[in-house]
């Protein structure tokens, strides 16, 4: 039985290395929240809200996701003994959508969790890998040069494969220098959602450049038009945006509107339903693979720890902390060998949190405390 008596949610702001831009919005300055959660015994738990400070790629932002944390989701987690950290999306069943805030919380009551037990999360979630593939996401560069010169860095860095944001009209100019300079890079393009079926002659002249999947080509909310597009093209889609449920995906698959599905823990709400999504995709043999957040050591543990489940058969989004900051919040920092990140073993997470680290990125911080059964 889990009992949790402190909260503490911090408000965080990291610049990246370099501003990642894609079809519908830029980030250079990261705002995110970190979720502390403290059980009765002390045992600390860490999770991360990739809500971004404005809605650009889902509904939420910052500033909602503090609001459904400390006005909805904390009292909620406060109240009720948790049994198992499975049991946490069903007590949120009251509170529509929101997911990024849920997942926050979830996460912080499953590494809680599996330090406990003593066991790494990975190992809670059911995940044997002991290491993990990943790629590497090219946000939109301003010339061909600096775009083939990030290409180039990354694969030989040793990243398995590259993934790069593509926006209406810009298609040619961004993969056909890619793909004559590496003809055999494993590519793919992602689109945020930038086009309509109004243009799908632009859309079937991708399959020319041998892409391993193209992802979110149309609007979040048209599982249906993806199936019409499906059809039209040779190339895979997979969805990103339009998956937010276990339902999303059962809808998706059964419709034929994608060949492979991106897992975010955030976008889904957090680790028990990535957890039931991996597992009907590998039911209907529907590969999928692990997305990114530009998240901070904290979302990415988290990452690392979903995709050790054996259908994660594609590598992810899920970079080296390098890839994105001068300094990461965790000790040690995550980093990549020969296009793989090795599985920490240590309980829960495996990353220390560096509380140094922690406090020079807070722009604010508050503590909440349980005070509805002092007594247990
Ligand atoms: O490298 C990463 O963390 C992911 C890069 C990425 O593509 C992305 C980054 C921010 C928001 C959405 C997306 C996306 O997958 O669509
Ligand atoms: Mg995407």
């Amino acid at each position: 039985m889990l009992k949790f008596h402190r909260a503490v949610l911090h408000h965080i702001l990291m610049t990246l290395k370099t501003p990642f831009a894609a079809s519908s919005g830029s980030t250079f300055d990261r705002e995110f929240i970190i979720v502390e959660l403290q059980d009765k015994d002390g045992v600390i738990g860490w999770g991360e809200c990739s809500a971004f400070s404005s809605p650009w790629y889902t509904e939420e932002t910052t500033k909602t996701a503090w609001h459904m944390l400390e006005d909805f989701l904390i009292p909620i987690v406060f109240e009720n003994h948790i049994e198992h950290p499975e049991n946490v999306s069903s007590l949120f069943r009251t509170i529509k959508r929101n997911n990024m805030a849920k997942a926050a919380i979830e996460e912080a009551v499953w590494d809680v969790y599996a330090k406990r037990n003593n066991s790494p999360l990975a190992s809670v979630l059911g995940g044997k890998k002991r290491k993990i593939e990943v790629g590497a996401a090219v946000g939109i560069q301003q010339s061909e040069k600096e775009l083939l010169h990030t290409v180039e860095r990354y694969v030989n860095e040793g990243y398995k494969r590259i993934k790069v944001k593509i926006s209406p009209g810009m298609e040619d100019k961004i993969l056909s220098p890619i793909r004559s300079h590496f003809p055999m890079l494993p590519l793919m393009a992602d689109a945020n959602s930038a086009y309509t079926l109004e243009d799908l002659a632009q859309l079937k002249k991708l399959d020319q450049y041998d892409l391993l999947m193209i992802e979110q080509p149309l609007a979040a909310d048209d599982i249906f038009g993806h199936a019409v597009l499906q059809k039209e093209l040779n190339t895979p889609i997979c969805l990103d945006e339009s998956i937010t449920s276990y339902r999303d995906a059962k809808q998706a698959i059964e419709q034929k509107s994608c060949q492979i599905i991106n897992i975010k823990v955030s976008r889904v709400g957090g680790l028990t339903e990535a957890k039931r999504i991996h597992d009907l995709c590998k039911e209907h043999q529907l590969p999928v693979w692990c997305g990114g957040m530009l998240d901070s050591g904290i979302g990415r543990a988290h990452n690392i720890a979903i995709s050790t489940l054996d259908h994660f058969i594609i590598p992810g989004d899920t970079s080296a902390s390098s890839r994105y900051w001068v300094h990461d919040l965790i000790t040690p920092e995550v980093t990549m060998v020969d296009g793989c990140i090795e599985v920490p073993e240590k309980p829960g997470i495996g990353y220390e949190v560096n509380r140094e680290q922690l406090k020079r990125f807070t722009l604010c911080s508050k503590v909440f405390k349980n005070t509805f059964n002092v007594n247990y």
